[in-house]
């Protein structure tokens, strides 16, 4: 289960390095304070895929980094009922730059999270995520071998061999080539189809967040408030030339994200 509830969100940071040294040496100010999100309440249900949008600088990768426990915060937040007070094995964040140990092979990094597991159930499961994300043959090869599509698709499978119940996906496919883009949002759309688990994913690319989503959020300027959280009921495969009503919905995210003509 992965029902997520937020009520009353706020999160302030303390920028100290803005200060004069010797102004905190004395002791006279504690920093200044930056309010990065204010009153967010939003509801999330088990298995959906919910993409969140805003201007760039308006608190999304906090928000995500919240909800994976990495982050303190007032408000309060519910993971299937468990209030977040910290990480959590059921909770994998997937960030936005490539995070696989460059030292370890492919099927040692997917193998990370499992290492309880005894040996036979444990190749059993890397092999079976190993082919979820279509690297059979590259096992044994380190990170440095993998082009950038194959490296978020191995970082993909070590997220998900630890059976998550829920993923947290910071702009998964950043420093991706058009083709790989293309090829890895299909693939995470229908991952998602087949384990059904709850995946929250920060993206500044609204055309992802249209195909991807079963519900979108966009976010405010900072201090983010949520200005619009929308199921998308569309069907899949999602194609705006042939679905008006997605289209619609796309330009007027456009227009409230500040551009005036969506190409
Ligand atoms: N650890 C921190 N200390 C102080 N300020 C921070 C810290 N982390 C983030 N911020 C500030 O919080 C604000 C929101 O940052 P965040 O990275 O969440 O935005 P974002 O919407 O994900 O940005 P982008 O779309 O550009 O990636 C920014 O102004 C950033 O400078």
């Amino acid at each position: 289960m992965g029902d997520i509830i937020i009520r009353n969100l706020a999160k302030e940071y303390v920028n100290h390095r803005i200060l004069p040294r010797v102004k905190l040496n004395k002791g006279a100010a504690s920093g200044d304070r930056v309010l990065v999100l204010d009153s967010i309440d939003l509801d999330f249900k088990d298995g959906e895929l919910v993409c969140l949008l805003g201007p760039s600088g308006c608190g999304k990768s906090t928000l995500l980094r919240i909800l994976a426990g990495f982050e303190f915060y007032s408000g309060f937040i519910s993971i299937d009922g468990k209030q977040v007070q910290g990480p959590s094995p059921d909770h994998i964040f997937v960030f936005q730059h490539n995070a696989l140990l460059p030292w370890m092979t492919v099927r040692e990094n997917v193998s990370l999270g499992i290492r309880h597991l005894k040996k036979k159930q444990r190749n059993a499961r890397i092999r079976e995520y190993i082919e979820m994300v279509e690297l059979e043959g590259f096992e044994d090869h380190y990170p440095h071998h993998l082009s950038g599509g194959m490296l978020r698709r191995a970082e993909l499978a070590r997220a998900l061999v630890v059976n998550p119940e829920t993923l947290f996906m910071d702009e998964p496919f950043t420093g991706l080539d058009f083709l790989a883009h293309m090829k890895m949002r299909e693939e995470v759309v229908n991952m998602h189809e087949f384990i059904g688990k709850t995946i929250i994913m920060v993206t500044h690319d609204i055309d992802d967040a249209l195909i991807m989503g079963d519900r979108i959020v966009i976010l405010s300027g900072r201090p983010a408030h949520v200005k619009l959280t929308q199921k998308l009921d569309f069907s899949r495969p999602r194609d705006f030339r042939n679905q008006p009503e997605l289209n619609k919905l796309r330009n007027e995210i456009f227009l409230m994200l500040g551009v005036n003509y969506a190409v």
